[in-house]
Parts: structure tokens; sequence; C-alpha cells
């Protein structure tokens, strides 16, 4: 087995508020080995973005990571100054947002804005920077680069932007990529396109990935693990065939029956009743217990703790048996 790459524990992000500091992180544990897709999936505010921005200390005021270990290559992220922080991101760590114009300056070149990412954090010439830049680009599909490196942002399509901003994610070959929900706002061809570079671009360069989605259809598609979030906690966490022939927790289970991208044709889509708690109202004992077709009384006295079973992390009194999976 490969040596962790991100081992997180005990991560913990309140954002505080008049009455109180309620936590979007709740205790998350979670490993990224070398070069492996891990999809962290979960419905809306579940805190896969804080989680995702927690990891490399990026968390502003009303917000505060309060708690927890971010291991990356056995450095501890949380210990690590500001300076250390600046120089492992866009080099070593690199993110990747659902709208690249969080990435990409609109005032300058894709050119400019490459070769600075590249002379950051590299002694080579600027001729030497454009060079990396073009081939960059030509790797995510991008034709006549050279050209292309002296246009603005504005003159690329959203499925192109998101292009170059993969390809400056991965100008310095970082060993992490932590992808936003990237391709959300294209359409699905572009997304699968993208979806298939990605995931040869980090065969090719071991990159590891974690891939922020609220989309099963992505994690099916791109990821070797999968971590599922809910209410600030992994409550599952395993390979993502298991976790698709045969999810433990009813929450994935839920997940799995409302997406089109993993039931029969024909079956029906089934959504999850309910909604996911606000982070000031989360219920005691287990947060999905309103939600759960398989609630039992104990689920509303103790949270349920980790359990393994062979690769397979879950939380749950009750989880789903083999063969009642749909
Ligand atoms: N700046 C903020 N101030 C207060 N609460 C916040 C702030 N940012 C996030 N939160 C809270 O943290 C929770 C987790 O948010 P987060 O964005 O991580 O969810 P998510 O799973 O990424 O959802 P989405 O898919 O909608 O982005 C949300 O319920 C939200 O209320």
């Amino acid at each position: 087995m490969t040596a962790p790459l991100l081992e997180v524990r005990g991560l913990k992000t309140v954002f505080h508020a008049l009455d109180g500091a309620w936590p979007a992180v709740d205790g998350v544990d979670l490993v990224v080995r070398r070069g492996e897709v891990l999809g962290l999936v979960g419905e809306s505010g579940s805190g896969k973005s804080v989680t995702g921005f927690s990891l490399v200390q990026l968390i502003d005021a009303p917000g505060e990571v309060i708690a927890g270990d971010v291991l990356f290559n056995g450095e501890d992220l949380r210990l690590a100054s500001g300076e250390r922080l600046r120089s492992l991101r866009g080099d070593r760590i690199a993110m990747i947002f659902q709208d690249p114009l969080m990435t990409l300056n609109p005032v300058l070149s894709i050119g400019e804005q490459m070769c600075e990412a590249i002379l950051e954090h590299r002694d080579c010439s600027r001729q030497d920077a454009l060079n990396a830049a073009a081939k960059a680009l030509s790797r995510v599909g991008i034709s006549s680069p050279e050209t292309r490196l002296k246009q603005f942002p504005h003159e690329f399509s959203g499925g192109m932007r998101q292009r170059v901003a993969i390809a400056t994610a991965l100008l310095n070959e970082p060993d992490l990529i932590i992808a936003d929900e990237p391709t959300t706002a294209l359409d699905v061809t572009i997304q699968s396109q993208i979806l298939y570079e990605v995931q040869k671009l980090s065969r090719e360069s071991g990159t590891a990935i974690l891939w922020i989605t609220h989309d099963l259809a992505v994690v099916a598609e791109l990821a070797d693990r999968v971590a599922v979030m809910y209410a600030g906690r992994i409550v599952e966490t395993g390979p993502v065939d298991d976790i698709l022939d045969h999810p433990l927790h009813p929450y994935t289970l839920g997940l799995l029956n409302s997406s089109a991208a993993t039931i029969n044709p024909g079956e029906r889509l089934k959504q999850i009743d309910g909604a996911a708690p606000r982070i000031d109202s989360r219920p005691s004992g287990c947060p999905f217990r309103p939600r759960c077709e398989r609630v039992l009384p104990s689920c509303a006295e103790e949270d349920p703790m980790p359990q393994i079973r062979g690769e397979r992390i879950f939380r749950c009194h009750n989880p789903v048996p083999h063969g009642e999976a749909s």
C-alpha cells in the first residue's frame, strides 16, 4: 500500500457568529495516497469546500481552523509559517476552483500568468517558462498554444478557461491538486473530456487529486477512492467500486439512489427526504438520523464512532446489509 501523501486527523473548522462558534468541518479524518484520486462527495453545505480550504490554511475570519493535524509529506501544515504555506501552494499543492477566474487574472495574458506561476517557484529563464507553459496547454488539449499564450482569459470559452486553470495547476507538477467542483459549470461532454484528461495527467505525473464534488457520476468516472461527507464529517470512505456496489452508510445509499448516473436504466430516482441540517442546528447523536430510513433508538443517544471493515471506514449504528443496496 502506498504511503499517505496527505493525512488529516480530527480537522475542525468553525465559523464564529454572535451566538456561538459553529463547526462546518467537525472532526474530519482523511487520507490521500500518492498518485490517487480521492473523490470527496456530499450534498451542498456538507463542508466539502471548507475542508479543501482548511487543508491549505486558507480560512479567513469569521472562519477558524481550531483543531486537527494536516500532515502533508509528514509536515504539519497547521504549524507551517505563512511563507512556507505560500511556497507550497502553487508548487507542491495546487488548487482548481469551479470558477477558473478565481485562479486566472483577467488583466494578464495567459502566458504572463503561467510564466509567473513557474518563475515564482523555479529558477529558469522566461523563455524556458514560456516553453513549459505552451507544453502544459497542449497537454490539456489546447491547440496553437503559442498563439493562445498571448490571449487574455476573456478570449477563452468557459471550458477552455477551465483547461487553462488545470494546465496552470499542473505547471509545477504538484504532488497534490485540490479540485473544488471544477467541472460543475461545464456541459456534460466537456466535463467528460476534462475528467479524462485530468485522470490521464495525474497518472502520467503521479499527482494525487482531492476532487470535491456533489456529483457521484464524476466520482464513478474519476476516483480511485471516495470519502462521503455529511454535516461536517466523513461518514464513509472506501474504494470507489466497493462503495458504488455496496454502500454501508444509509446516506451514501441515498446519494446513489438519487443520482441518475448510478441507478439502472428504468429505475426511478429517489431523493433523500428532508434537507441537510444547518451548521447551527445539527441534531444530537447521528446527524443523519432525522432523514435516515434505517434509524434506531441508539442513533439519537450516541454519535456513531468510525468502524473499520477491510478498506472501508463508516460511521453508522445500522449499516446497509449486503444485497440491500438498491
Ligand atoms: N463564510 C462563511 N460564514 C459562515 N458560514 C459559512 C461560511 N462559509 C461556509 N459556511 C458554512 O459552512 C457549511 C459548509 O460549507 P461548504 O461550502 O464547505 O459546503 P459544501 O459541501 O462545499 O457545499 P457546496 O457544494 O454548496 O459548495 C455551510 O453550511 C455554510 O453554512
